[in-house]
């Protein structure tokens, strides 16, 4: 059973304090929302909890392996679909959760923004990953593409996945804990 816990977590970039004293505790199946405002903190949370950015103060324990979808896709412009799948995961892909399976054999980098990041949730669906931490996952997509990732997540949190996204609305999380930054952390739901 994965998990991931945050005891007493405190961040400070430069002369701002981002986040004090965040506790979190997530189990198989669970889901949080991180919500704010811009430059509220959201992306440097993701980043600490993948051990990215050491905190100020407080831990994290992850019981499982994190997979990550950061704000850039992290996809190889002049590699095709295809050879980007076999470079990470050393096999094709098994299905086509984003709808993107016509698009193995083109360079990634003639793309649309919307068909990269449909790209990259793929590369992170098939990937044997426990805790997705996500950045933003929704955008660029449509609304056909927005669907197909909230059946993905879905998908993740029904098989006994965790998700954490952070994100300003765009994506669709029923049952979902929030927390929003102001730079006075507090959870709620
Ligand atoms: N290397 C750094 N050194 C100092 N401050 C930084 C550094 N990187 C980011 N920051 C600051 O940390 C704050 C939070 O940035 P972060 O990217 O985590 O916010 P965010 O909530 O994800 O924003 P957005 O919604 O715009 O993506 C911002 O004020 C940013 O300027």
């Amino acid at each position: 059973m994965s998990s991931l816990v945050v005891r007493h977590l405190s961040l400070t970039r430069g002369t701002v304090s981002l986040f004090e004293n965040l506790d979190l505790a997530l189990q198989a199946g669970d889901a949080l929302r991180v919500t704010g405002a811009n430059g509220s903190g959201k992306s440097s949370l993701l980043r600490t909890l993948a051990g990215l950015l050491t905190p100020t103060t407080g831990d994290v324990r992850i019981d499982g392996r994190l997979g990550w979808l950061g704000h850039r896709n992290a996809l190889s412009p002049r590699r095709t679909l295809a050879q980007e799948f076999a470079g990470w995961l050393g096999r094709p892909p098994r299905g086509d959760a984003m709808g993107v399976a016509s698009l193995l054999s083109v360079p990634i980098g003639i793309l649309s923004q919307g068909q990269q990041r449909r790209a990259a949730l793929w590369l992170l669906a098939e990937e044997d990953a426990d805790i997705w931490l996500m950045d933003e996952p929704g955008a660029a997509l449509d609304s056909e593409g927005r669907a197909r990732l909230a059946a993905m997540i879905q998908n993740h949190r029904d098989h006994g996945g965790i998700i954490v996204a952070a994100t300003h609305g765009e994506t669709d999380l029923p049952d979902a804990r929030t927390l929003t930054l102001s730079r006075q952390a507090g959870v709620s739901g």
